[in-house]
């Protein structure tokens, strides 16, 4: 009953039958730190009667993800409890099937054509702030989850058509999101009828809306300037082009990817700019320097450098994918260590972000260690990639980097949140990191010379 540690000894005995998979579950970020701070680059735990390499050096990180070795990877069985509402979208495909379709969709998340979803994103930001009033506790943890959801469906369809599908993904995902990682760790909870109920309701609910849209924009035949006329559009070199089918998996993909990421580092930096008022007045002076009384625009981001600075060290100190894992399709060694064919990898950019090796005084929340050469240096070392690197990394990443700046901009600029006294909030390892509430106190500025209406 030990655990089996390459090559040196076990962080912590192993239960039989269930391995290391209990700690995983039960303490999973305190779990990895403490493999972290092993010596090995390389380590071997055991889940449930299987075998497992959790790999804790970025150079092996990097070989393992774009170098030779990451054309003997695949996402592996990790990610099919995913599929039930992924489908065989990028998230989890196989090459070369993967491939094909990320060349298909990455025009669509160019710096360029990403910019002009600016006015989506600070619409919908105003929208929520507005609807708060002085005094006001607001649920922000919520309120970010729903804007971060409104603002993907807009711009996949940006037609009025999204605002169902926000109805709907507002009652669906927080089924979905509390279920998926359960099932990914333990996927006979997908074979009990009754507790799944609630589940496969919510997913073909979610299923039947989004597949009506897209029949409608398809029988249309009209261009929205969205990401899904976009993928009507596109064809391939042969000239065919995406199945219906191909564009929900890839439409709930962006969806499932793109909604919690965000609005999670969000709440999180909002936590830390309720205590620490030093960064907030700082954060807030620029804002009002760039922004003016304006509306956060494509030529105004870049310089938000400090509220860029915020976004980067919440990302690094609270980074929402904490779990990474890949599975081998050939033998191959990593750090001098044999991994056999249909072996599972796991890694985690959370504990790489928060592992003293690389990051001096981790703990401390620190924007202002970002100067360009020292974000130059972590990010060529492989010690920080909160979008993950190689093949397979973040898509949607301009995407993510405007979004959070422009709504963390924006927000700021309108008004103060402030934690309410005696709240204790806690991070959680569920699908992302995240904070498990976060009431705040909304103390909206008041336009100068203007007297605020009040919205109840
Ligand atoms: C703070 C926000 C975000 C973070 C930290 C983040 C992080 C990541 C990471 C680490 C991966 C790689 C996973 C792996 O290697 O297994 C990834 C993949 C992906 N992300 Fe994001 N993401 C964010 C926002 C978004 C957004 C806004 C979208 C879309 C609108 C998106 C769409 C995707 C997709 C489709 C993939 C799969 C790419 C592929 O396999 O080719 N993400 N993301």
């Amino acid at each position: 009953m030990t655990a089996a540690i390459v090559p040196g000894k076990s962080p912590r005995r192993a239960w039989p039958l269930i391995g290391h998979g209990l700690e995983l579950q039960r303490r999973p970020l305190e779990f990895l730190a403490e493999l972290h701070a092993l010596p090995e680059p390389i380590v071997r735990i055991r889940l449930g009667r299987d075998e497992a390499y959790v790999v804790t050096a970025p150079e092996l990180l990097d070989s393992l993800l774009r170098g030779k070795i990451s054309q003997c990877v695949e996402k592996g069985a990790f990610f099919d409890a995913m599929r039930v509402v992924l489908g065989d979208g990028i998230v989890v495909s196989a090459e070369p099937k993967h491939m094909r379709h990320r060349r298909l969709m990455a025009p669509g998340f160019h710096r360029e054509r990403v910019a002009g979803y600016v006015d989506i994103m600070a619409d919908s930001t105003s929208s929520m702030v507005d609807a708060w009033h002085s005094g006001q506790r607001i649920e922000l943890d919520r309120e970010l989850g729903g804007l971060a959801m409104r603002i993907v469906a807009r711009a996949l369809f940006s037609s009025d058509i999204a605002e169902e599908l926000v109805s709907e993904s507002l009652r669906a995902f927080p089924v979905i999101v509390a279920e998926l990682p359960k099932r990914t760790m333990m996927p006979w909870l997908a074979r009990l009828p009754l507790r799944n109920r609630a589940f496969d309701a919510a997913v073909r609910r979610l299923l039947t809306v989004v597949d009506r849209i897209i029949a409608e924009y398809r029988a249309r035949q009209e261009d929205h300037h969205d990401l899904v006329s976009m993928l009507i559009a596109a064809r391939f070199d042969d000239g065919t082009g995406l199945s219906d089918q191909e564009i929900r998996d890839e439409v709930m993909t962006m969806f499932a990817a793109g909604y919690e990421t965000v609005s999670n580092t969000l709440a999180f930096a909002f936590h830390e700019l309720g205590r620490r008022r030093d960064i907030l007045d700082r954060l807030q002076r620029e804002v009002t320097e760039v922004l003016g009384d304006g509306p956060v625009r494509a030529d105004n981001i870049r310089d938000l450098v400090f509220t860029e600075k915020v976004v980067t060290e919440t990302l690094r100190r609270y980074c929402p994918p904490w779990l990474g894992m890949r599975e081998t399709t050939a033998e191959i060694e990593l750090g001098g260590v044999p991994v056999p064919e249909g072996a599972t990898i796991i890694y985690s950019n959370y504990a790489l972000h928060n592992d003293p090796n690389y990051f001096a005084d981790p703990a401390t929340f620190d924007p202002d260690r970002w100067t360009p050469e020292y974000r130059k240096a972590v990010t060529r070392s492989g010690a920080f990639q909160p979008f993950g690197i190689g093949n397979r990394n973040c898509i949607g990443e301009p995407f993510a980097w405007l979004e959070a700046t422009a709504i963390l901009a924006t927000v700021v600029a309108r008004v103060r949140l402030e934690p309410v006294p005696g709240v204790a909030v806690r991070e959680i390892a569920a699908a992302t990191v995240q904070l498990d509430r976060l009431p705040m106190i909304a103390h909206p500025h008041a336009p100068a010379g203007r007297p605020r209406s009040i919205v109840t």
